[in-house]
């Protein structure tokens, strides 16, 4: 049977991040995707102009139609918005046993939006954390999670091990705004395994994170393991960003398509 992947999180209206980047990921890594849309961002390559979140019951009630029906091989949560938002997906996958949990922790967008109010942290922490396989933090959200700045491999390896104290069984804190390569490390509670590669000169970076943590979701609905997920990810999002185009009038995104899964010869 095809592996399934479902996406919780919030639509970009320019097709480059959340939920759009989430199921472009999916189907080119062979993946069924599947949506519950948390909120609505009216959204371009120059910044976001708009969001509105959705009520808790419709969030509630996409999850559990899809559960209610679907085998769920993994699920990828996005952009949460809110205390409320975050409390009704947690509980709502406690519900439904769901596994395979990637957190992309999305607070705030390249171009400078708030996509978390600041009050939803502890609510993240307590309650979607311990849920999760895999967290997925940026450099700086590491930083607003842990409570100290991350900018140094040295910083990256403290604060995977902040977090994974937080309950997450894998912290992956992505290097993609250090300097230098682009580096990202796996944590299990245990050891570090590193994931580099040259850092590709362009400004078409829309939605990396997305896709990126997408790719690890696909990974682990196809039952690789969390050490072959991230690599499938690391390699998928490496292509996608080497492809990423100039679209509008600001920061283009990235590029998906199947040739980048085939070639990763995992
Ligand atoms: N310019 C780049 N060249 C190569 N890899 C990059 C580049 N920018 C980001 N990455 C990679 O993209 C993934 C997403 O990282 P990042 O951009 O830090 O996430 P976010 O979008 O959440 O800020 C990571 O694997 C990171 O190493
Ligand atoms: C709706 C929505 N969700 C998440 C993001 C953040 O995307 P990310 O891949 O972390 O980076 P940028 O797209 O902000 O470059 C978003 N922008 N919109």
């Amino acid at each position: 049977m095809l592996a399934t992947a479902l996406t919780i999180a919030g639509s970009d209206s320019s097709g480059g991040a959340g939920i759009q980047a989430d199921l472009k990921t999916f189907s080119a890594l062979g993946v069924f995707g599947m949506s519950a849309i948390t909120a609505i961002t009216a959204q371009n390559t120059l910044g976001v102009s708009a969001i509105r979140e959705l009520d808790e019951a419709i969030i509630a009630a996409q999850i559990a139609a899809v559960f209610e029906d679907i085998p769920v091989g993994a699920v990828k949560i996005g952009m949460l918005s809110s205390a409320a938002i975050t409390r009704t997906v947690a509980a709502t996958l406690r519900q439904y046993q769901a596994k395979s949990i990637v957190v992309d922790p999305v607070m705030i967008s390249k171009s400078g939006s708030r996509l978390l109010h600041p009050e939803a942290m502890t609510a993240l922490k307590e309650q979607l954390f311990p849920m999760a396989d895999v967290v997925t933090p940026n450099l700086f959200e590491a930083g607003e999670l842990v409570g100290f700045s991350v900018n140094t491999r040295n910083d990256m390896e403290e604060a995977a091990r902040a977090l994974h104290a937080l309950g997450p069984k894998h912290i992956v804190v992505k290097g993609g705004h250090l300097e230098g390569a682009a580096c990202d490390i796996l944590f299990d509670g245990h050891s570090f395994v590193y994931f580099e590669n040259e850092r590709i000169n362009t400004i078409h970076t829309h939605g990396t994170g997305c896709t990126f943590s997408s790719a690890i979701a696909a990974g682990l609905a196809q039952k690789l393991s969390i050490e072959q997920a991230v690599r499938q990810a690391k390699y998928y999002i490496t292509g996608a960003i080497t492809h990423g185009f100039s679209l509008g009038h600001g920061v283009g995104p990235t590029h998906h398509f199947f040739e980048l899964y085939q070639k990763a010869g995992l």
